[in-house]
C-alpha cells in the first residue's frame, strides 16, 4: 500500500470514478528511506466542502499541471505548429520501416496544409485563442481550489506550441513541487490527445531525477464527471430558449473525428467515451424535462483515410433533406473556442445547413471559464490528491474506474507493443485515377526531389553536379 494514499475506505465515493495512473516509475520504485520519511508525520487534512483532500504533508507544494493541444499565435506560427503536430507519432503513425521518415513527411505535410490552415486562421483574428483561453482557465481553477482551501499552483503544458509541456515542467521543478496532477483539458481520452501528451510526459518523468522522485497522479478523462454533464446541460437548455419553437430543435452534438482505426486497430476508448457522454447529458436534459431529437456526428477529417462516422457535414445534408428546419450545434470534444468552433462550425457548418434547407441554426459555445465547469474541474483535483503516488495497478477502486479500457498506461502499452501498424491518418493510396492519386503522386514526386537534393548537398555527388548548378560558390 503506497504510504501516501488514503487506504480506499477513506477515499470519498466519487474519488473511485477516477482511473488513477502513475508513470513507469512510480512510488514502488522508490528507495525504501524515501517512503519512510515522507510516511512519518502525514496528516489527513479535508478542506471547506468536507471533501478529504488526502493524506497531506505540511510542506508539501501541490502543482495542476493542465494539459493541452496548444495552437498558432501569429499567422507565422502556422507551418511550425502544422511541423510539430504531424511529427508526432500519435498523429501520422508510420510503420517502423518508415519511422526515419515521420520528420520530412511532417515537414513536407505541413508546407503543402499551411496555406490552407493559415487561410482558416486569418479568418479568426490572425491566430488561435487557445493559449489565452487555457491560461484563464488555469487562474481560475487556482482561484477554485484555494477557495476550498487547497492551495495549488496551476501550469499549462501545451502538445505543440508555446508554452510547450517542456516549458511546464522546467517550471514546475524551479517551484519544488512535491505532488503533482496531471489533467488533460480532453474531457474524453484519445490516443491523439491526452495519449500523445502523457507519452510526452512520460518521456520527460522516465529520464528526470526529480521527476522520478515527485508523486503525481493523472486523471485520464473526465466526461463522466456531474459538474461537466450539468454544465453542459446548462449551456444547451440557454442556447434552446433562444429558438422560436425550442421543442422542435435537434440538438446536433459535433465532435472532433480521429481516424477509424484508431478505435478499430488500435482500441482508442474516444469513440465509446464520446457516446456515453452524449447519453450523460441527454439523461441530464431529460431530468429537465427537456427530451428534444440529438444526433451525434464528427468533423475536422484530415487526408483520405476514413475517419470516425458520420461526418458532420454528410449528417447537417442528411438532415436538411429530411425536413429538419432548426438545429443546435454543440462542441463536445473540446472546453475552448478555437479554429474548428469559430470557423468550422460557425462559418462552414452554418453554411452548409442553410444551403441543405435548415433555417435556424444555433451552436453552444464552449466551456470556457463557466463557473460550475471550473468547480467541478477543481473538485476533480481534490478528488485525485489521495491517489496521488499510487500506482494503479495496487489500487483495487481506481481500477474500476469509469475509463472503460483500463489505465491508460496498459493502453498505451497495447497500442505500442500489438498494434504497430496503424494506418496513419494522411498516407493511404487509392488507387486509379484519383484526386487521392494525383496528391500523392505529386508529393511522392517532390519527396523524391528533396531526398535526391539531400543526396547530392552530403555526396557531393548528382545530376545538378553533373550540370554545373551546385555547387553555387566555388
Ligand atoms: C478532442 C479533440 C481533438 C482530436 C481527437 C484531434 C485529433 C486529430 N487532429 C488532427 C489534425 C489537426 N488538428 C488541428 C487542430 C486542432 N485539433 C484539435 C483537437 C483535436 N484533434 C483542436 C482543438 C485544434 C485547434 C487548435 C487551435 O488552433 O485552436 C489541426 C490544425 C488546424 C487545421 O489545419 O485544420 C490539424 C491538422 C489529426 C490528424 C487528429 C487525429 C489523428
Ligand atoms: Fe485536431
Amino acid at each position: 500500500m503506497p504510504l501516501l494514499c488514503l487506504s480506499p475506505l477513506q477515499v470519498p465515493s466519487s474519488a473511485v470514478a477516477w482511473s488513477s495512473f502513475s508513470f513507469s516509475k512510480g512510488v514502488e520504485k522508490l528507495p525504501s528511506s524515501k517512503l519512510l520519511s515522507v510516511g512519518v508525520g502525514a496528516l489527513v487534512t479535508s478542506n471547506t466542502q468536507g471533501i478529504s483532500t488526502g493524506t497531506l504533508i505540511a510542506d508539501e507544494k501541490i502543482g495542476v499541471l493542465l494539459l493541452n493541444l496548444g495552437g498558432p499565435e501569429t499567422l507565422e506560427d502556422v507551418q511550425p505548429f502544422l511541423f510539430n503536430l504531424f511529427a508526432d507519432p500519435d498523429i501520422i503513425r508510420l510503420p517502423r520501416l518508415f519511422r526515419f521518415l515521420q520528420k520530412p513527411l511532417a515537414q513536407f505535410i505541413s508546407v503543402v496544409r499551411a496555406p490552407k490552415s493559415k487561410e482558416g486562421y486569418a479568418s479568426i483574428g490572425g491566430g488561435s485563442p487557445l493559449r489565452q483561453i487555457t491560461n484563464d482557465q488555469a487562474e481560475e481553477l487556482r482561484k477554485s481550489l484555494w477557495a476550498k482551501n487547497v492551495p495549488a499552483k496551476v501550469y499549462v503544458g501545451m502538445r505543440y506550441w508555446h508554452p510547450f509541456t517542456e516549458e511546464a515542467i522546467e517550471q514546475i521543478k524551479r517551484d519544488g513541487i512535491t505532488k503533482l496532477v496531471v489533467l488533460p483539458l480532453y474531457p474524453q481520452f484519445s490516443i491523439s490527445t491526452s495519449g500523445s501528451s502523457l507519452r510526452l510526459l512520460e518521456s520527460i518523468f522516465r529520464d528526470d531525477e526529480y521527476l522520478v522522485n515527485m508523486q503525481h497522479t493523472v486523471i485520464p478523462s473526465w466526461y463522466q464527471r456531474e459538474g461537466y454533464i450539468k454544465a453542459m446541460a446548462n449551456l444547451i437548455e440557454k442556447e434552446l430558449r433562444k429558438f422560436d419553437r425550442p421543442e422542435k430543435v435537434i440538438i446536433f452534438f459535433s465532435a472532433h473525428g480521429v481516424p477509424l482505426a484508431y478505435v478499430e486497430e488500435a482500441g482508442d476508448p474516444y469513440k465509446a467515451e464520446m457516446e456515453e457522454c452524449v447519453d450523460l447529458i441527454i439523461e441530464e436534459l431529460e431530468k429537465r424535462k427537456i427530451d428534444n431529437a440529438y444526433t451525434l456526428a464528427y468533423q475536422s477529417r484530415v487526408g483520405p483515410v476514413e475517419w470516425l462516422k458520420p461526418y458532420t457535414d454528410e449528417t447537417i445534408v442528411e438532415l436538411g433533406r429530411k425536413g429538419v428546419k432548426s438545429l443546435l450545434a454543440v462542441p463536445i470534444s473540446f472546453v475552448s473556442e478555437h479554429i474548428e468552433t469559430l470557423e468550422e462550425i460557425d462559418v462552414e457548418y452554418k453554411e452548409l445547413a442553410l444551403e441543405s434547407g435548415i433555417e435556424n441554426w444555433g451552436r453552444v459555445p464552449a466551456l470556457g471559464c463557466e463557473p460550475m465547469f471550473i468547480s467541478d474541474l477543481a473538485d476533480a483535483v481534490i478528488e485525485s490528491l489521495p491517489y496521488v503516488g499510487a500506482m494503479a495497478v495496487s489500487n483495487l477502486e481506481a481500477r474500476q474506474s469509469l475509463v472503460p479500457l483500463g489505465s491508460v498506461e496498459e493502453l498505451l502499452a497495447t497500442y505500442d507493443s500489438q498494434r504497430r501498424e496503424l494506418p496513419p491518418p494522411v498516407t493511404v493510396w487509392e488507387w486509379g485515377w484519383t484526386k487521392s492519386a494525383e496528391t500523392w503522386n505529386g508529393r511522392a514526386a517532390m519527396l523524391a526531389v528533396l531526398v535526391l537534393l539531400l543526396l547530392e548537398v552530403t555526396t557531393g555527388e548528382g545530376f545538378l553536379h553533373q550540370w554545373g548548378v551546385l555547387p553555387l560558390f566555388r
